[in-house]
């Protein structure tokens, strides 16, 4: 099981700063779409270029021009791209193609599918690498979760690995942790917090 610190609300030198005091205790680094927003492609290359030994997840949320952009942001460095199960299966597909051609990875982003079953079931013939239970921001403040879709989506799931976030903390990580989630994907329970090491050292003893 890997955890994977998002970073959302910084720009390059806050990711980093945030970086120096945690990069050995997490698996994988997500720049973040507002992230992306704020400092374009050139932030997975300069977090890349600074921590080559991590696997660097580019929250693009692909809908539409799979090919065109999955490349241009795997070539900017990024390990995994996400695109959203949302997109046209065709978009899906073509974003496989092109990691499989650059020899990187997927994540399909569930957020706001409803419903989930259907989709999901058609999305894992698609050889995605992941499948990310994901509940997004304005979701997450009206006082919902991932839980009840990832028990569905790991009750369907045969061939990707799953993923999962929105809002994980230490208090709710663990009900997720029953499904084995390959990937638990941690944000603000981290970044916010004034000890940032010792925050993910907390996630991490749960997870163990
Ligand atoms: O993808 C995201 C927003 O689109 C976030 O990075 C993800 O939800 C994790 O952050 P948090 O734990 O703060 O919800």
């Amino acid at each position: 099981m890997k955890l994977q610190l998002a970073l959302d609300l910084v720009d390059c030198q806050g990711a980093k700063a945030i970086l120096s005091e945690v990069h050995d205790l997490i698996d994988i680094v997500e720049i973040g779409t507002p992230f992306l927003l704020k400092e374009g492609v050139r932030a997975i290359t300069e977090i890349k270029s600074a921590y080559p030994s991590l696997e660097v997840l580019a929250d693009v949320k692909i809908m539409d021009g799979g090919d065109y952009e999955a490349r241009l942001v795997y070539n900017a460095g990024a390990d995994i791209v996400t695109v959203l199960g949302a997109a046209a299966s065709v978009t899906i597909q073509n974003v496989v193609k092109a990691a499989r051609a650059c020899r990187k990875q997927v994540l399909v982003d569930m957020i706001a599918v409803e419903p989930i079953e259907q989709r999901v079931m058609q999305i894992d013939q698609f050889d995605v690498d992941y499948i990310c239970v994901h509940t997004g921001t304005d979701v997450q403040a009206q006082g919902k979760g991932p839980l009840d879709e990832l028990q569905c989506v790991s009750a369907i799931v045969r061939n990707a690995r799953i993923a999962v976030a929105g809002g994980i903390n230490q208090e709710t990580l663990p009900p997720i942790l029953s499904y084995r989630p390959e990937i638990v994907i941690v944000g603000g329970a981290i970044t916010a917090k004034a000890d940032k090491r010792q925050a993910v050292l907390a996630i991490k003893e749960v997870m163990a």
